[in-house]
């Protein structure tokens, strides 16, 4: 079932095109990377997605909620976790997802139980009761992604989630954010890090704003890795070609 669907999106700034026609349409319960170098078009397209930027050209539905006609129904669905970390390090981990508990409007015992919920997916329930600030680089950002998951969103939007991260919370986060797409959620991971990728992931490679491949990763490399398929995409010969 088509959850996330993104079509003939296009966005300039000025007389910049940042996205050129982008059409990308994702299933439940998919792992999908959108891979792209520097200025690809990854943060307009996040911008786009949250509302941040207001679609102009093309439209964007998610969970069956058109983003300009239904955006409360659309976003309702949706869970970010952000380039940049916004929690407040004077707080526990707990208040941080009670304050975003109440924002979106869920009640003391509801709050409580999904907080719980969230953290243990997580693997983060030890560390409620800490403020965020002793907290190592990698556990804030499970903890964001816990947040994100408070309301039950069928999408979860991540954006570089694991840049500045050691490689083993780098690997931690990979693994779990891997693990929720077993619930049916959705998950839409910007990166250009292609060790975060696994073989039955969907890839979209995204560069000077078009969509050069939407494949499996498996398919996307045909024998060679994925790091020189990525490259070959984006080295300009093969980009351009394609492109027509
Ligand atoms: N405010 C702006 N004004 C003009 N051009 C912009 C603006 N923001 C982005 N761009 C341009 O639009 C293109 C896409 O930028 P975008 O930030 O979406 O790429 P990105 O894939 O997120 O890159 P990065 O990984 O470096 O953040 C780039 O060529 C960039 O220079």
């Amino acid at each position: 079932m088509t959850i996330f669907s993104v079509r003939n999106v296009s966005y300039s700034y000025g007389t910049k095109k940042a996205l050129d026609d982008v059409t990308i349409e994702l299933d439940a319960g998919r792992f999908c990377a959108l891979l792209g170098p520097n200025g690809a078009g990854k943060s307009t397209l996040f911008n786009l997605l949250t509302r941040l930027f207001v679609t102009r050209e093309g439209s964007i539905r998610i969970a069956g909620h058109d983003l300009a006609r239904e955006p409360r129904k659309a976003l309702a669905a949706l869970g970010v976790v952000f380039q940049q970390p916004t929690l407040d390090l004077d707080m526990s981990v707990a208040w941080n997802l009670q304050y975003f508990a109440a924002l979106q409007g869920l009640s003391g015992a509801q709050a409580k139980k999904r907080i719980e919920a969230a953290l243990e997916r997580l693997s983060m329930s030890e560390r409620a009761r800490e403020k965020v600030r002793e907290l190592n680089g990698g556990h804030r950002r499970r903890m964001e992604i816990a947040r994100a998951l408070i309301h039950e969103p069928k999408v979860l939007l991540l954006d570089e989630p694991t840049v500045g991260l050691d490689i083993e919370s780098r690997i931690a986060i990979t693994d779990h954010v891997h693990d929720l797409t077993e619930a049916g959620l959705l998950v839409f991971w910007a990166t250009h890090l292609v060790d975060e990728i696994r073989p039955a992931d969907d890839v979209v490679v995204l560069h000077k704003g078009r969509i050069l491949k939407h494949e499996r990763a498996e398919n996307l490399c045909a024998g060679a890795s994925l790091q020189d398929a990525f490259k070959a995409l984006t080295s300009g010969q093969i980009a351009e070609a394609e492109a027509g």
